[in-house]
């Protein structure tokens, strides 16, 4: 088996509600160099951990995680809609392997995904098909959320089975790292909003359109005393990444969801998925070397945005 890692903000207004054109071009430029590093890797399995945005899980049903055996993606925002190349039978096997180690997770044989998954799909091979795919989702957006030693768990136990394949694997987690866009709360929400977080599937096309309109306008006023999300906060995400650049990967299990969700944002919690996959590399061949490819706060895409690579040491 070999190993490689990569974790990356996602934002579904990159094309949308752009920042300054030296910016995009800064962006587009580190994408392209990650992009070349996976086709140059040519990976035979991509593991990614990704969150929802209430498209595919709703609190009629909602599981702290859950692994897919096959996914098609609704194609919110900008992305590709369709199927996913998912491994069958290999994400079966990791899911009883998962639950043989003692971490419950959730199977869903046919799931909707959104741009939380697609996007860095897309992003780093250019398709959602260009390779097989096991996705894995965790819930970062949903409160309650499981605590962040047990995502470190479920890292670790997906890296014990990466270390059984005989394949090329990336791993890959995406979202964070701070922000918070105008996803609701079912707590206090009126009741048609309530009603859309516990049971929204297949929204009317003019329901999306209006859901992505009201995402722009949060994001053209992000950051200014005229909106309500809580800020950006790049002190968070340097500390945070320098805790994955430094292996603290146990420092984990001490965050408090609530502290985060105000100090950095409530969308925050998407650095879950950073945690699983780095937790997986570590696991996987026992210690890992990382690098910062890239970070800076863009208000416009409501991102506290950065690229990490990984490999072993
Ligand atoms: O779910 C949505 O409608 C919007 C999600 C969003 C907005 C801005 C930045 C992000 O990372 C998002 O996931
Ligand atoms: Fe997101």
């Amino acid at each position: 088996m070999t190993i490689k890692l990569k974790c990356l903000s996602h934002t579904p207004l990159r094309g949308l509600n752009d920042p300054a054109p030296d910016v995009i071009a800064e962006v587009d430029a580190v994408l392209a160099r990650a992009r070349a590093d996976v086709e140059a890797f040519d990976p035979e399995l991509i593991v990614i951990f990704a969150p929802d945005h209430y498209n595919g899980l709703f609190y009629d049903l909602m599981p702290p995680f859950v692994i897919a055996t096959a996914a098609v993606s609704v194609g919110d925002y900008m992305t590709l809609p369709g199927p996913l190349s998912v491994e069958r039978d290999l994400a079966l096997d990791l899911a009883r392997f998962i639950l043989d180690h003692d971490v419950d997770i959730s199977l869903s044989h046919r799931l909707q995904v959104d741009h939380g998954c697609t996007q860095t799909l897309e992003e780093l091979t250019g398709s959602l098909t260009r390779y097989p795919v096991i996705p894995i989702i965790i819930n970062s957006v949903a409160p309650p959320f499981a605590p962040y030693r047990r995502i470190r768990r479920l890292g670790e136990v997906v890296g014990q089975f990466i270390a059984t394949l005989d394949k090329r694997v990336l791993v890959l987690g995406t979202g964070g790292l701070s922000h918070e866009p105008p996803v609701p709360l079912l707590e206090g929400a009126p009741e048609a909003i309530g009603e859309f977080l516990i049971c929204g599937r297949n929204p009317t096309p003019e329901a999306r359109a209006a859901r992505q309109a009201r995402t722009v306008a949060a994001g053209k006023i992000y950051g200014t005393e005229l909106s309500a999300q809580t800020p950006l906060n790049a002190e968070w995400d340097q500390a945070f990444i320098a805790l994955l650049l430094d292996a603290r990967l146990d420092a984990v299990d001490d965050f408090s969801i609530e502290e985060i969700s105000k100090e950095a944002g409530r969308s925050t919690h998407e650095v879950r998925t950073w945690v699983a996959a780095f937790a997986a590399l570590a696991a996987a061949r026992g210690g890992y070397s990382a690098q910062r490819d890239y970070y800076r706060p863009i208000n416009e895409w409501i991102a506290g945005y950065g690229v990490m690579s990984a490999e072993p040491r």
